[in-house]
């Protein structure tokens, strides 16, 4: 069974070009948290820097108290998924799973055990054979979860990988990842453009503007009327028309 990692970014300066960002900020073991902030503010790069897809040009990142900051992708305790294409097209849905144990595919009898296990508790048992093309998105999105279940790493970065699914089968998603934290207590940050969504599973949250934190701290904190001003101006000005029209009418 997996336990979360703490992680840690050390100053951590970063730019493509003329976007610099500088992240400061430590991230709690074994807590969900969400990652917010305007297109743009750095949230997909913070999580890159993590997982080892970027490099920073100053500063240095630890986990477990481990500077991983040089360290390749493959080498960190850490599983990714993205908002799509995180599926090779051209394997079933069984070796794509399988790929989070062996990249050769190279499957012993408990390696196949957990596959099947992880497909099961993805709801996909039945649809092994399958390729990713004869999959609907959420199934997709299942598959690419099934398979960091089987890397059971202790630290798990989500961008944004339910975006692209209808509401009702985005809540489903959120269940499952809020189901697996519950039996492994993995660290899992999530990236989200939705508030409801962090207040749904985030016990903690971390709110970036223009390459920079700008608030963190506990979830209920950050909707609190005299909670960080930042993301109340922007939940107020971007984010009005996702409150359900009673309470949206209350407010006015
Ligand atoms: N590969 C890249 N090359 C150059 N600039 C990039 C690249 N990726 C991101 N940027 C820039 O870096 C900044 C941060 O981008 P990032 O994708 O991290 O933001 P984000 O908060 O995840 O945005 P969104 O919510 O739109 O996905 C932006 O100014 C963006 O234009």
């Amino acid at each position: 069974m997996t336990t979360g990692a703490a992680i840690r970014l050390d100053h951590v300066a970063f730019s493509y070009g003329e976007a610099a960002m500088n992240f400061d900020a430590a991230i709690e073991a074994s807590a969900i948290t969400a990652v917010m902030g305007p297109s743009g503010s750095g949230k997909s790069t913070l999580l890159n820097l993590i997982a080892g897809f970027e490099t920073p040009q100053a500063g240095r990142i630890l986990i477990s108290g481990m500077d991983v900051t040089r360290l390749e992708p493959a080498a960190r305790p850490v599983s990714m998924v993205f908002q799509e294409n995180n599926l090779f097209a051209h394997l079933s849905v069984e070796q794509n799973v399988g790929l989070g144990r062996s990249p050769a595919l190279r499957l012993a009898a408990e390696d196949r055990e957990a596959v099947a296990g992880a497909l099961d508790r993805t709801g996909l048992a039945g649809k092994e054979k399958r390729l990713p093309r004869e999959l609907s998105g959420g199934e997709r999105q299942r598959v690419a979860l099934a398979r960091v279940l089987v890397r059971d790493r202790p630290v798990l970065l989500l961008d944004e990988p339910f975006a692209a699914l209808g509401p009702a089968l985005r809540d489903d998603m959120l269940d499952l990842v809020q189901g697996v934290h519950e039996e492994r207590k993995m660290t899992v940050v999530l990236v989200t453009h939705r508030p409801e969504d962090a207040r749904r599973v985030a016990q903690r949250m971390i709110f970036l503007d223009n390459g920079t934190v700008a608030a963190s701290g506990e979830t209920e904190f950050f909707f609190e009327p005299d909670g960080p001003a930042a993301f109340r101006r922007y939940i107020g000005t971007e984010q009005k028309v996702a409150l359900p029209p009673e309470i949206a009418r209350k407010t006015t």
